[in-house]
C-alpha cells in the first residue's frame, strides 16, 4: 500500500476544486486540506461545510508544507504558479496536479521544470457546468466520469497510484492520454462546441433586438444546445488560447462543414439533408449513456414574474412559507419591462419540484427548469 497524502494545497476552491475537496473529504478524512483562493466567499464556504480544514494565506509557505498541491485555477493562472513553484527551494518532494481543460500548455511547461523535488502529473476530470464558484460544488460531480492523468516522464507509477488513491472518492474513471490526444478530443467534444454555443447566442441576440418575442420563442431545443454559453468567460478565453492551434485547425474545418449545408440548402437538395441529419441522428444516439452522477443536477428553477413592485418578496415568501429554502436567487435581464424571469437555485432536486409545485399551483407562475 503506497503512501497517502497528508498535506494538500488546493489552489483554486471554485466549482472543480471545491467539488474534489469534498470527494477527498470524503474518502480520505485524514489528509489535511487547505484552501486558497482570490475568491474570499468561496473559501469561507469551504471551511463553513468542511470541505477543507484551514484556509491558507501565505502561498509559498503554503507550498514548503505541502505533499501534494492541486492547482485549480484558470489555466493560464495555472501556468504562473507552477512557474513560481519551481524556483523555490524545496526541502522535501512535491507533487502538483492540476485540472485544466487543456493539457498540451501545462506538460510543455511541466516538462522543462528543474527543480528535482517536483514531480507532476496533469489532470482533467471530464465533467462540469456553466456553474462557477464552491457555491456550485458537488461531491458527485465526477462520478463516472472519465478523469484524465497526463504523468509527465519522470513521474513513477507508484506517484500516479497515490493520486489516484487520493481521489478515490471523485469516483471517477482515471485514463492516462499523451496531452496532445487530450487537446485533439476535447477540442472537438468540449471546445469547440462551447464556441459554438456562445456564437449561437451572439446570432440570436441580432433578431431580439428586431424581434423582442424571439427571447420567449426560444424553447428546448435553443436552451439545450445553449446553457455552456452562460460558462465563465474569463475560463474559456485561457481555454481557446491556450489549444489555439487545435482549435484554429478545428473551426476551419467547421466553416467548411457550413459551407457544405448552406449549398445543399441552395439546391434544395433533399436527400443529402435528409442523410446529414440521418447520419447525426445514428452518431448522437450511438453515444455511450452516462450513469449517475456525471450529468449534474442544477437545481434551478426559472420563474417568469410581472415587472411589478414587491414580486420577488411574493415569490421568496411563498417559498418561506412552505420552509423551502433558496441558495441562490438571480434577475436575469429584462428589457421588456412586461415580465422578468427569476432564477432561484435550491439545494436538490426535491425542493426544486415543491417549490415548482407550490409557484405554478399556488402562485399562478409560469415556471420551468431550463
Ligand atoms: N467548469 C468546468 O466545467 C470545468 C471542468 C473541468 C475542468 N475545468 C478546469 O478547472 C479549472 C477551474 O475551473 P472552475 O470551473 O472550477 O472555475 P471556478 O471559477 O469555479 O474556480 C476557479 C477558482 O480559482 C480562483 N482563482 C483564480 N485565479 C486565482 C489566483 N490567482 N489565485 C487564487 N485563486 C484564483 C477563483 O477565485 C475561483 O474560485 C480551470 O482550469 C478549468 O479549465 C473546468
Ligand atoms: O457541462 C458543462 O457545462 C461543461 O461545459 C463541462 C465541460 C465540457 O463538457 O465541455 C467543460 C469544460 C471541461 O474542461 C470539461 C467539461
Amino acid at each position: 500500500m503506497s503512501e497517502t497524502f497528508r498535506r494538500v494545497l488546493i489552489v483554486g476552491t471554485g466549482l472543480i476544486g471545491g467539488s474534489l475537496c469534498l470527494s477527498i473529504k470524503k474518502e480520505c478524512p485524514q489528509a489535511i486540506l487547505v484552501g486558497m483562493d482570490a475568491n474570499e466567499s468561496s473559501l469561507e464556504e469551504a471551511l463553513k461545510v468542511r470541505a477543507i480544514d484551514e484556509i491558507g494565506t501565505d502561498f509559498v509557505a503554503e507550498v514548503l508544507k505541502a505533499d501534494l498541491l492541486l492547482l485549480c485555477t484558470p489555466v493560464k493562472q495555472t501556468l504562473s504558479f507552477l512557474k513560481e513553484v519551481d524556483k523555490l527551494s524545496l526541502m522535501r518532494p512535491l507533487v502538483i496536479s492540476d485540472v485544466g481543460s487543456t493539457k498540451g500548455e501545462i506538460m510543455g511547461l511541466a516538462e522543462t521544470l528543474t527543480n528535482d523535488q517536483l514531480s507532476f502529473i496533469g489532470g482533467h476530470p471530464m465533467a462540469g457546468s456553466h456553474k462557477s464558484g464552491f457555491i456550485a460544488a458537488d461531491v458527485d460531480l465526477f462520478e463516472n466520469a472519465y478523469y484524465v492523468l497526463t504523468p509527465s516522464s519522470t513521474v513513477s507509477a507508484e506517484t500516479v497510484d497515490r493520486l489516484q488513491a487520493l481521489l478515490k472518492g471523485t469516483r471517477g474513471k482515471f485514463v492516462e492520454m499523451t496531452a496532445a490526444e487530450h487537446d485533439q478530443i476535447t477540442g472537438v467534444v468540449s471546445h469547440l462546441p462551447h464556441i459554438i454555443a456562445s456564437a449561437l447566442v451572439k446570432h440570436n441576440q441580432v433578431l431580439v433586438k428586431q424581434l423582442p418575442m424571439t427571447k420567449k420563442l426560444a424553447a428546448g431545443g435553443f436552451r439545450d444546445i445553449t446553457r455552456i454559453a452562460s460558462s465563465d468567460p474569463a475560463m474559456w478565453t485561457d481555454i481557446l488560447l491556450s489549444n489555439q492551434e487545435v482549435l484554429v485547425a478545428e473551426m476551419k474545418d467547421w466553416q467548411k462543414q457550413m459551407a457544405d449545408i448552406l449549398n445543399w440548402l441552395e439546391r434544395a437538395d433533399k436527400q443529402t439533408i435528409f442523410d446529414f441529419f440521418a447520419s447525426a441522428k445514428n452518431a448522437r444516439d450511438a453515444l455511450p449513456q452516462r450513469k449517475s452522477g456525471a450529468i449534474p443536477a442544477f437545481n434551478d428553477l426559472f420563474v417568469q414574474v410581472p415587472d411589478h413592485p414587491g414580486e420577488i418578496a411574493k415569490v421568496t415568501g411563498i417559498l418561506a412559507g412552505a420552509n423551502v429554502s433558496l441558495t441562490n436567487l438571480k434577475i436575469i435581464e429584462n428589457r421588456e419591462d412586461i415580465f422578468g424571469t427569476l432564477q432561484l437555485t435550491f439545494k436538490n432536486q426535491q425542493d426544486v419540484k415543491i417549490a415548482f409545485n407550490l409557484l405554478t399551483k399556488d402562485g399562478g407562475y409560469t415556471c420551468y427548469e431550463k
